[in-house]
């Protein structure tokens, strides 16, 4: 069975493992580093990404991580943790993990419309998919390894980098689990189940 972690130091929790369990894998709340070694790939969930940034490093999760995404397994960041994963973010110093090459902003969509529901097409994973933002980020520039998989009025919301996947809503909040499924999909691919998972073409 594949074993699918969600890190539970802050955030969206609990909509993830349920998803990741309707897309037939098995899921796990990591709470400690130790446990990266019993998954086959990681969710880094929405919340707020700079209290889940503290906690990554009162909890030593900042090397593990990286170490992990190194040894070719999966790591999805949703909103929040899609800036945990960028290698740099508008306005400050340093990034967090720094995982995709690209650069994002914070709360980027303005406060007037902190949340709300878009159609999107993400590219080979679905052409309707209602994606929810909640005080979302987006990618505002990406390096050439980076596959653009969705843009939102010409925002880049979705983004892949090998075994690294970013959405800038938030997947789990629906009953439509096909991108959480195309990242199940991904891991399978990765732990060698799948032979028959194609990454997206670029948009
Ligand atoms: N829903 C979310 O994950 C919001 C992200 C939040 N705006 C941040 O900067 O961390």
């Amino acid at each position: 069975m594949t074993t699918i972690g969600v890190l539970a130091l802050q955030g969206a929790v609990r909509e993830h493992l349920r998803a990741v369990k309707a897309c037939g894998a098995t899921g796990v709340e990591v709470k400690r580093k130790e446990q990266l070694a019993e998954i086959d790939g990681l969710i880094l969930p929405g919340g707020e990404s700079t209290t889940i940034r503290r906690l990554i490093d009162s909890y030593g999760f900042s090397d593990a991580i990286q170490a992990f995404g190194k040894q070719g397994k999966p790591i999805f960041g949703t909103c929040a943790g899609m800036i945990l994963m960028a290698t740099a973010i508008q306005g400050q110093n340093q990034p967090h993990l720094g995982l995709i090459d690209m650069e994002v902003a914070r709360n980027a969509f303005g406060r007037q419309v902190a949340s709300f529901e878009a159609n999107l097409e993400i590219n080979g994973i679905a052409d309707d998919f209602k994606a929810v933002f909640i005080r979302a980020p987006y990618a505002t520039k990406v390096g050439a390894d980076v596959t653009i998989l969705s843009t939102y009025h010409e925002q880049i919301v979705t983004v892949q980098q090998g075994n690294f996947l970013a959405t800038a809503f938030h997947p789990e909040l629906t009953d439509d689990n096909r991108m959480i499924g195309y990242f199940v999909e991904m891991v399978e691919h990765a732990i060698g189940t799948n032979s028959s998972f194609r990454e997206p073409n670029k948009i």
